[in-house]
């Protein structure tokens, strides 16, 4: 088997608040990720994702500690100074592609000049633009357009452009798809698998389960700063489905399936509950559930649904 692109162990977050409190943002997650794979990341607002992939980016704040590993190849991205990280893994190593597009583009600046100055960066080359923009699908002669004159489609693919001007083996998409119609989130998620079929690894942040489905191999789920299941994509989607109950959960409440929607709200991650996260909005829920329930490499669940179901 091809050695992972990034192998992450145990990675923990911990805010230090100023009255002294801690926020839970992320703990004890490991998952690997290869070549030509796609994870998606997927779980409710707040749960930690974004917190995840700061920590991979080396961007976190500075009331933030980092512990567990995150080896992208030989590089403990939790441990690398910011020089480096700067200097050799932010656009070299790990591609970048932004939530917001046209917030990360520069505005006063046509795409053609800002993938220029991207590519002298990043490779010492002059020129290749039209080579660049081809790579995301960016039509050439829209490239002296400046952002606001893009459109949300057009404005996601200059930014990916950007992001695969290093070609880095590593992307990473944090919610690639919001605020996108529905046929720009199935083009923009189709753009990205193409990348990801060209040998890319892509972990794709998102709540966005139809995208998740359409381009992900494997899913993470993660709750309350953990991650409860980890499964092929396409038994999670089913059948057989997923094996823990908030990931079950999480796709009735999809309106192309039960529409139903999950009974109250994830805990504050600065005031988790003892023993299992989601016990008090599980319906599975039993005494077992006072303790913090293992993750097994697939699941984490005192009543998790038996594979084979
Ligand atoms: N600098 C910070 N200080 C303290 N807590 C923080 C800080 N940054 C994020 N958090 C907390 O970490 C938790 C996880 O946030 P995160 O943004 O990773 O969630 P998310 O799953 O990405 O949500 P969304 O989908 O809305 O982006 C939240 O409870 C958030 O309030």
């Amino acid at each position: 088997m091809t050695s992972p692109v990034l192998d992450v162990r145990g990675l923990t977050v911990r805010f230090r608040m100023p009255g002294g409190g801690e926020v839970a943002a992320v703990t004890d997650a490991s998952f690997r990720l290869r070549p030509g794979e796609c994870l998606a990341l997927i779980g409710e607002s707040g749960c930690g994702k974004s917190v995840l992939a700061s920590a991979l980016l080396g961007l976190l704040p500075g009331n933030a500690h980092a512990s567990g590993q995150a080896l992208l190849g030989d590089l403990d991205l939790l441990t690398a100074d910011e020089r480096l990280l700067a200097r050799t893994v932010r656009g070299r190593r790990i591609g970048l592609v932004p939530q917001s597009p046209s917030a990360h583009l520069t505005p006063v600046r046509t795409v053609r000049s800002q993938l220029r100055e991207t590519i002298r960066a990043l490779t010492g080359r002059h020129g290749g633009e039209e080579a660049a923009a081809d790579r995301a699908a960016f039509p050439a002669d829209h490239l002296d357009r400046h952002p606001h004159q893009l459109s949300g489609g057009l404005a996601q693919r200059a930014a990916t452009a950007l992001a695969l001007v290093g070609d880095a083996p590593l992307l990473l998409a944090d919610e690639p798809t919001t605020g996108l119609d529905r046929d720009l989130v199935e083009r923009t998620a189709d753009e990205l698998r193409r990348h990801v079929d060209e040998g890319h690894a892509l972990l794709m942040i998102t709540h966005d389960l139809a995208a998740a489905e359409r381009i992900a191999d494997r899913v993470a789920v993660m709750y309350a700063g953990r991650i409860v299941e980890l499964a092929d994509a396409r038994a999670f989607f089913g059948p057989p489905g997923p094996r823990h109950p908030y990931a079950s959960a999480l796709l009735d409440a999809l309106p192309e399936r039960s529409f139903t929607p999950i009974p109250g709200m994830p805990p504050e991650l600065g005031a988790l509950p003892d023993g299992c996260a989601f016990a008090a909005r599980c319906p599975s829920a039993t005494d077992a559930c006072a303790a913090v329930p293992a993750f097994d490499g697939a699941v984490a669940c005192h009543h998790a649904r038996s594979p084979r179901a």
